[in-house]
């Protein structure tokens, strides 16, 4: 039979638990190594999951691969598996100018799967203006607020804003206007947001997209990306979240 306590948890008090789905291993690294680095590895179908403690909270850190479906998957399984509070959908992502240069983190104030839909001989349709499923995620604007507001203190340059999913990097300054025009004030683009937040929805869960930026959306310019200083944004940022106020934010909501 399946358990969904875990070995670290008293009878009667359970620990506030938090999962971070990232897509690949240098960036649970990168998380990881925010949070301390003393993480213990434990199995998962078809991965691994980091335990990690922070502030008297238990933070798994699982890379679930590239892409919504991954995404979806490999939270779907944690969650399925252990008790969470809180799924937070972490990693590298490409900045819409003006708002996120690269080096800077941004907090979603929105999940948007950017590309799911259709093409109409009017431009692209989303799934819910097709009369079926939804396309946006909104994280608890406190724990977004709170989680922004830590990471300025901690001098991080953030922005904040809708991050758009992808299943596609985009790598031309039409698709980035495009993208940009039809979801004004736009951060960031990734590949991961929706999938994780999906799943956390299906559980009754929030989700928060952290990123860090290691590129423009725009022409695809492998030579400009600079995942390095993304990383250590990342591992900056994980290192500076307050994670006792987000879990009260979650609560309170
Ligand atoms: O274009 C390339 O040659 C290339 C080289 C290395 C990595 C990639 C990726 O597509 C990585 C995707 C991975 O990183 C996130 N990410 C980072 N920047 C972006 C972006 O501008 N648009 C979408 N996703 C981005 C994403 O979440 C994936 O996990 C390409």
């Amino acid at each position: 039979m399946t358990t969904r306590t875990s070995d670290t948890e008293q009878p009667g008090l359970p620990q506030a638990r938090l999962l971070v789905v990232v897509a690949v291993a240098p960036e649970a690294e990168a998380v990881l190594r925010g949070l301390g680095d003393d993480a213990r590895p434990l199995p998962l179908p078809g991965g691994v999951l980091h335990r990690a403690e922070r502030a008297g909270i238990t933070i798994d850190v699982l890379a679930a691969g590239v892409g919504p479906a991954a995404a979806a998957a490999g939270a779907a399984t944690a969650l399925a598996l252990h008790r969470y509070d809180l799924v937070v959908s972490a990693g590298i992502a490409g900045g819409f100018a003006p708002h996120a240069p690269i080096g800077s983190v941004v907090v979603a104030d929105a999940i948007v799967a950017a590309d799911l839909g259709a093409e109409t001989p009017e431009g692209f349709a989303d799934v819910t203006a097709l009369g079926f499923g939804t396309v946006r995620q909104t994280p608890p604007p406190a724990a977004a607020l709170a989680a922004a507001g830590a990471l300025r203190a901690a001098g991080l340059s953030v922005a904040t804003g809708a991050v758009l999913t992808v299943s596609t990097v985009t790598g031309s300054a039409g698709r980035a206007a495009e993208l940009a025009a039809r979801h004004p004030g736009a951060a960031a683009e990734a590949m991961e947001g929706f999938g994780v937040a999906e799943a956390a929805a299906r559980h009754g869960l929030p989700a928060l997209e952290v990123r860090a930026v290691s590129n423009a959306v725009g022409p695809r310019d492998r030579s400009a990306w600079r995942i390095g200083e993304a990383l250590a944004a990342l591992t900056g940022a994980f290192a500076a979240l307050p994670y006792p106020e987000l879990l009260k934010e979650v609560h309170r909501g």
